[in-house]
């Protein structure tokens, strides 16, 4: 799905926020993980299946308040091969809750390895005479400081299938601003990213005017934010640092246009782990979810109108 669907997602909700599933075992509630463990053991199994479990949980619970969810690839890598399918079976529970996917890869290698990439997450693989959906998700996250020969395959990718791409552009980050913030001729690196995004997806503007390579923008520097914002009229924003790390809804106003659009507030640990700051045992972690998600989205609509 473009952009344009996730910005009539968005307004129909009236939420410009998305969910990172970032599900780390001791951040699963007890009676989840225990469950899990004594059908499958103490072991890799038990702990993805666990996390399987919570995740299609968390989008019961919130797959009517929030447009999007965003996995995040390392927490299920870490779980090696099943923690893998258990991200697929994420990816594809969400889009059957008609929520719009952003696999958060970063990934970034030479066009031949960026193509078997945006095979993988966005398009399909050849196998024979078929070709197969494999992760499917509807966006991805990429890193681009390999050049825009490494992205040009995605963006092929999220033509063909109508989707779409963010690239690391200033990230959220303590460090962000030691290579991001360097000055590169005339313009700061972040801004070089910045235009490269914007050439890479000129020439794709859907109704709402944004192009399919969107930026990600940090929540914690919101002065490069708004410069940023002023610069790349068509780009879509991910903006993940939002609570845990320290990102306000004052702060995230600047990711948006006059009317409202063109960008999302990530929050992961805010939302998944809500239950943990309830003083109970975990069994209401959907509630406590839903209701960090809820304040998340009336706290930013107090700064953002979406027409
Ligand atoms: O600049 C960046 C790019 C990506 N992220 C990702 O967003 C979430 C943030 O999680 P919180 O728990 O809400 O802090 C996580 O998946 C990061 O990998 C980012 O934080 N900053």
């Amino acid at each position: 799905m473009s952009f344009d669907a996730l910005q009539e997602k968005i307004r129909a909700k009236k939420n410009p926020t998305v969910a990172g599933l970032d599900p780390k075992p001791e951040q699963i509630p007890p009676h989840i993980l225990k469950a899990s463990y004594e059908t499958y053991g103490e072991t890799l199994q038990g702990a993805a299946e666990a996390v399987w479990t919570f995740n299609q949980g968390l989008i019961d619970a919130l797959c009517d308040v929030v447009p999007a969810v965003k996995p995040q690839a390392a927490y299920y890598e870490r779980l090696g091969w099943r923690g893998l399918e258990v991200m697929e079976r994420t990816i594809a529970y969400a889009r059957e809750k008609d929520l719009f996917v952003i696999a958060d890869i970063k990934r970034g290698d030479i066009g031949s390895t960026a193509q078997a990439y945006a095979d993988a997450w966005l398009g399909e693989t050849r196998v024979g005479e078929a070709s197969h959906p494999v992760f499917n998700a509807d966006c991805v996250t990429l890193n681009g400081y390999m050049g825009s020969d490494t992205i040009e395959p995605f963006v092929e990718a999220c033509k063909a299938g109508d989707k779409c791409l963010f690239l690391l552009v200033k990230t959220s980050n303590p460090g962000s601003g030691e290579l991001q913030n360097m000055v590169a001729g005339d313009r700061l690196v972040y801004k070089v990213m910045g235009d490269m995004t914007a050439k890479l997806g000129k020439g794709t503007e859907g109704r709402y005017g944004f192009h399919l390579a969107g930026a990600v923008v940090g929540a914690t520097y919101p002065s490069d934010m708004r410069e940023l914002r002023r610069r790349l009229e068509h780009t879509f924003f991910l903006v993940p640092g939002y609570g845990a790390q320290g990102g306000t809804a004052e702060d995230v106003q600047y990711a948006f246009n006059k009317y409202g659009h063109g960008a999302i507030v990530n929050a992961s640990r805010s939302i998944m782990c809500a239950w943990q700051k309830t003083g109970r045992d975990g069994t209401d972690y959907q509630e406590a979810a839903r209701a960090a998600a809820v304040a998340m989205r009336d706290d930013i609509r107090k700064y953002v109108t979406i027409v």
